[in-house]
């Protein structure tokens, strides 16, 4: 789908629909009939009864999981944000194609399909503290890269990315959301010393005072502070929104990049949830401003929507209970 304005896509994010509310009940009531105490099974038991809401079934399946990993590239590295240098996006996304990459192995060993999705790697955006990293019209085209990624029949979405110099642009969005100057936002990403992490957040801050005219409109925050691949992500979880396609949010990055859909619609992130909490300092403060509770705290910064495919363990092992477990009836045990 092309999405031919900000009025069109800003519209496309109000209207979303909810899941399906008789799914999830009937899904609750199935785990209160199984054999274990209520509740006993945590939050394996929140997963697939979310699980139950996005799909529309009190059985739900994972027979069909993508991951989508979107690459693109930042004119902000020439700020020095970044430990490693710009062209290692796109020998990396060599590396996802030759099968080399971390996440090629943990997607394989979870059962999902990988699919990378490069954005003009080889032309970055705008340093965001000059000018706009996008104009409009490459905003909407990266948006709907994004929302074109998504398979309609996908069961869980897991969406990651690579993109040197994007944890500063995540940093630059979520402080433009959320408040706060770029200190308190960046991390060290791919691991850079004291100075960098000082010129991190001094990109962040005068970004966020160049564009100080738009940051009450998250849109315009995601095109003018964020990256190609950030906006792909966006319009990947819109798309999965409007088709009742669970997903799940890997790292700092991933997170930043979905953020402007809770602040364009109420519950606007109920299909989502935090697979993991990303080492990246700022992740656990945005987690917090958004209400997302991560499912794992693995010490991972990777990206890659390496920490969203651990995650998809938890839910296999989720609806193995779900779907596999006798009823105190069936089983003829006794009810307390
Ligand atoms: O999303 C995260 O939590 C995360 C934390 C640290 C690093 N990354 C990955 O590292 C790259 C960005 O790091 P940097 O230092 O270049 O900003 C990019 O390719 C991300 O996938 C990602
Ligand atoms: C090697 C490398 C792999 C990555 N994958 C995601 N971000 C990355 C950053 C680097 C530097």
């Amino acid at each position: 789908m092309s999405v031919s304005s900000l009025s069109e896509l800003r519209a496309l994010c109000t209207d979303l629909p909810a899941g399906s509310e008789a799914a999830e009940h009937e899904a609750r009531a199935r785990q209160d009939m199984l054999t274990k105490p209520q509740g006993s099974l945590g939050r394996l038991e929140e997963l697939a009864i979310w699980l139950s809401r996005w799909q529309g079934t009190a059985r739900p399946e994972l027979d069909k999981v993508s991951v989508l990993v979107f690459a693109g590239s930042h004119g902000v590295t020439a700020r020095g944000v970044s430990a490693f240098p710009a062209e290692v996006t796109a020998q990396m996304v060599a590396n996802f194609a030759n099968g080399g990459a971390a996440i090629n192995q943990l997607a394989r060993s979870v059962g999902a399909t990988l699919k990378v999705v490069p954005l003009d790697v080889e032309r970055p955006t705008a340093d965001f503290t000059l000018a706009p990293a996008m104009d409009e019209r490459e905003f909407l085209q990266a948006v709907s890269a994004g929302m074109d990624a998504v398979e309609p029949d996908t069961q869980v979405l897991c969406l990651g990315e690579m993109g040197i110099g994007n944890t500063t642009v995540a940093a630059a969005v979520a402080a433009a959301l959320f408040g706060g100057d770029g200190a308190s936002w960046v991390g060290r990403g791919t691991g850079v010393d004291d100075e960098g992490l000082q010129r991190k957040a001094g990109a962040v801050d005068d970004g966020l005072a160049r564009h100080a005219g738009i940051l009450g409109d998250p849109l315009m925050v995601l095109a003018s502070l964020g990256g190609r691949e950030l906006a792909a992500m966006f319009g990947a979880s819109l798309q999965a929104r409007r088709n009742n396609i669970p997903v799940l949010l890997d790292g700092f990055v991933s997170t930043a990049a979905c953020a402007p859909l809770a602040q364009l619609a109420p519950n606007g992130l109920a299909h989502a949830k935090a697979a993991h909490a990303s080492a990246e300092a700022g992740h656990r403060r945005l987690l917090d401003a958004l209400d997302l509770k991560p499912l794992l705290d693995f010490q991972m910064r990777l990206g890659e929507a390496s920490g969203a495919c651990l995650a998809v363990g938890l839910l296999r092992s989720a609806l193995a209970c779900h779907d596999g477990m006798a009823s105190f009836a069936e089983a003829g045990v006794s009810e307390k």
